[in-house]
């Protein structure tokens, strides 16, 4: 369907621009950090230190979720929980979230409503709000979420602070998603346990600041795989990473997942993304937080090792490739 298809009452299109924002910004309540919310030109959040901490990514449907694997409320939450665990990886609490939305004209406007419903509730889940966005007509389901965030008073942790001797921990899960990926691609709804973290992920917002407060040295989101995004503070920190695999859980219900599609959980563990585990660095082996897992060491060079050993296949998902 082209985007200015025919309009009609329970379209997008039938509704308006104007009544679908009015559909989702009407009853909202807004946290406190929201002095004010959609209706302007622009919103006003508060940044109680003077720093806002600011990220933005984009879901595409069939890129990055499908309507007949998720539901329209499932896709909300993960396009919020996506942007608020790079606020999460930077130290920081989520604030304030701007959504950018383009569908065609024939989507249901119930199902922008689903949408809308998903993301507050995921917002909810850090104390974060909806403060603006902007809808578009376009040829497939688009969402662009800009999150802001708050450090607290505290230093942000970077990419670049990992030191030779210090420990790799990681917080939430690995390779559950890809492993949900591999069912629904397969055409399975089931288990539900891993095809639910595919289509919601559940980032440990509050392990961002823990870390911070612990002195991780530096910090990423596992949105692309452990390897991936492991390499990208090794680039940063100019340092190499050395992951240990006895370390490294198979969690029994990915082996059991993985034997009846004949698959490698390890390949999922080690690159699987879309988890949106928090993946640190720390100086001190008893200061890694609770709830935290350690993984492997920083050492001198460059690049992630598995047990010293290059790891053969690609290290996690990149566009285009
Ligand atoms: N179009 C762009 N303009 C400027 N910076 C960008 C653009 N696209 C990506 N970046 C930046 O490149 C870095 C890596 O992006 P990405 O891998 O998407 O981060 P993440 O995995 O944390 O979402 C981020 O700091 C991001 O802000
Ligand atoms: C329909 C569908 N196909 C493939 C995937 C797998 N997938 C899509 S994007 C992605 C990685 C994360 O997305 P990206 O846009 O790179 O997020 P960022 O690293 O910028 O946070 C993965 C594993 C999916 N989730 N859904
Ligand atoms: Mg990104
Ligand atoms: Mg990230
Ligand atoms: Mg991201």
């Amino acid at each position: 369907m082209r985007p200015d298809a025919p309009q009609n009452a329970d379209t997008v299109a039938g509704v308006g621009e104007f009544g679908l924002i009015r559909r989702v910004t009407q009853g909202r309540i807004q946290p406190p950090s929201t002095l004010l919310g959609p209706g302007d030109d622009a919103a006003v959040v508060a940044a109680p230190d003077g720093r806002v901490v600011a990220t933005t990514d984009v879901l595409v449907e069939g890129v990055h979720f499908r309507l007949d694997w998720s539901t329209p409320e499932q896709v909300g939450r993960k396009a919020v929980a996506v942007n608020m665990a790079d606020i999460a990886a930077m130290g920081a609490t989520p604030t304030a979230l701007l959504v950018g939305l383009g569908c065609p004209a024939d989507t249901p406007a119930t199902l922008v409503d689903e949408l809308s419903a998903g993301m507050w509730q995921e917002a909810a889940v850090a104390g974060a709000g909806v403060v603006g966005g902007d809808m578009v007509t376009c040829e497939t389901l688009v969402i662009s979420i800009t999150a802001l965030g708050s450090l607290n008073g505290a230093a942000p942790v970077t990419r670049a602070g990992a030191q030779v001797g210090d420990v790799v921990a990681v917080c939430g899960r690995l390779g559950w998603a890809a492993a949900g990926l591999a069912v629904l691609g397969r055409g399975f709804r089931s288990p539900v346990a891993v095809v639910g973290a595919q289509r919601v992920p559940e980032p440990p917002y509050a392990a961002g600041p823990q870390a911070a407060a612990a002195g991780a040295t530096a910090m990423v989101d596992v949105s692309d795989g452990l390897l991936a995004d492991l390499g990208h503070i090794a680039v940063a920190s100019g340092i190499g990473i050395d992951l240990r695999t006895d370390l490294l859980e198979v969690h029994p219900r990915l082996q059991d997942v993985a034997s009846a599609l004949g698959a490698d959980p390890r390949h999922w563990v080690l690159t699987g993304g879309e988890d949106h585990a928090l993946a640190a660095t720390f100086p001190d082996p008893r200061g890694v937080p609770e709830g935290w897992r350690t993984i492997g060491t920083v050492r001198h060079g460059s690049g992630v090792t598995v047990d010293g050993i290059a790891y053969e296949k690609p290290a996690g998902w990149e566009h285009w490739r």
